[in-house]
């Protein structure tokens, strides 16, 4: 048993080992060739999997470790008779924790000492924007949901959507569609000239979708503008090759790592190490909870002396704060563009080893319900 798989999904031999000889490869320049006597494939979201790379070959199974799967060709793999799996919810808590951070300075800039009181669109309210909008909405903030592929379907159920322009009015305004194109409602270049012009210099676009959701070359036409929104962007069109001129004109810009928490990474080699076990009927044997090792960082303590916003803000920064990935993408503006595509994908494959929320524990001592509530609503573990 063959399996070729990215080297850079974590813990290939701890899951694959016992399963098969594993051939690592680099994702991003995957050949015909190097598959070509696969009988399994595994990959994360720099691979395109297609006719062109597996016409031909033994594989019968691929996985992506990742939640988005527009990298594959879905119908043709389908035709062909080979199972897939993705690893849907994955790392759904690591994007979340990356946009409440990014939040959080966003408040700290505009002056805020209730960051609560900003209200927040989400747009695609899947695993990603669903998990966003229950921390917001227990931490106390408005939130709006724009989800027309779920509106359409739960006609009959209680929940509140709103349109895509009505989320544009929120102050934040945070993209989580899948990229889709050629079917109803799809997200290629959803936010376009015209929406941009909707978002004012008080309001805040974050995009840790999918680059191609936002048309760019509007994007940068609009950041140019005297009245241009604050924008933090951890996906760009053409990656590795994004536009440097757009990074200068970004306010947070990362190297598509809102998804990398060490445990959203695990999570996504557990989810395909399951889905081929469930293919060639063997026993689940491991799980990723067992490799997960001791955070460098466990506990925080705060006194009755805290106030609520700012012990929150605190704990969650202190376990990720994305301006050290903003200043780690900037240092590698510098080159020509094959050199900064090779930067870009280095930061990603190099990428420091992040920890949840939930693996921090946060110590009280006689503090109120709601910081409690509050810091539960996050994920944090507590010890009162
Ligand atoms: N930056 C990162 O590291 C990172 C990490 C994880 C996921 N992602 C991206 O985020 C995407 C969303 O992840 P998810 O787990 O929530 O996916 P999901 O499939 O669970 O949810 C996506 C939601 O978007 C909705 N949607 C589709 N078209 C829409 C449209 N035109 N307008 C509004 N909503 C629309 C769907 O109905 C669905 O509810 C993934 O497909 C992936 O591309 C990025
Ligand atoms: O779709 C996803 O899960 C994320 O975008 C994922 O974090 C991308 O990481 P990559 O597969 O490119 O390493």
């Amino acid at each position: 048993m063959l399996i070729v798989a990215d080297e850079n999904i974590p813990l290939l031999d701890a899951f694959f080992g016992e399963v098969g000889e594993i051939r690592r490869v680099t994702g991003r320049t995957l050949t015909r060739e190097q598959v070509a006597d696969a009988d399994i494939l595994l990959v994360r979201s720099v691979t395109r999997v297609n006719r062109e790379l597996l016409e031909g070959s033994r594989v019968r199974f691929v996985g992506t470790a990742t939640i988005g799967t527009d990298h594959i060709d879905l119908a043709w793999l389908k035709a062909q008779g080979i199972r897939f799996a993705a690893a849907p919810g994955c790392n759904a808590s690591s994007v979340t924790e990356y946009v409440l951070s990014v939040i959080s300075l966003f408040a700290e800039r505009r002056g805020l000492d209730d960051w609560t009181a900003l209200s927040v669109g989400i747009v695609g309210v899947g695993n990603v924007g669903g998990e966003l909008a229950q921390v917001l909405d227990r931490l106390g903030f408005k939130v709006h949901l724009c989800d027309p592929p779920r509106e359409e379907r739960e006609a009959d159920l209680d929940q509140t959507f709103v349109s895509l322009e009505d989320a544009l009015d929120c102050d934040v305004v945070t993209l989580h569609t899948p990229l889709t194109r050629n079917q109803p409602h799809a997200t290629h270049h959803l936010l376009s000239e015209q929406h941009l012009a909707t978002i004012g210099a008080d309001q805040l676009l974050i995009n840790s979708g999918r680059g191609e959701v936002i048309d760019s070359t509007a994007l940068l036409h609009r950041l140019e503008q005297p009245d241009a929104p604050l924008v933090a962007l951890d996906v760009w069109e053409q990656e590795p090759a994004i536009n440097p001129g757009l990074v200068e004109k970004t306010w947070l810009a990362t190297p598509h790592i809102a998804g990398y928490s060490l445990e959203g990474k695990m999570q996504g080699t557990e989810m395909v190490y399951q889905a081929m076990c469930q293919f060639m009927g063997l026993p689940v044997r491991k799980k990723a909870g067992q490799f997960l090792p001791e955070p460098a960082l466990s506990k925080i303590s705060f006194t009755s002396a805290a106030e609520e916003d700012v012990a929150v803000r605190t704990a969650l920064l202190a376990c990720y704060d994305p301006r050290r990935d903003d200043a780690r993408l900037r240092l590698t503006l510098q080159g020509n563009s094959t050199e900064r595509a090779a930067e870009f994908d280095r930061l990603r494959r190099d990428y420091p080893v992040r920890r949840e929320c939930s693996s921090l524990k946060i110590q009280l001592k006689g503090t109120s319900k709601s910081l409690q509530d509050s810091f539960r609503a996050m994920g944090f573990k507590l010890k009162i």
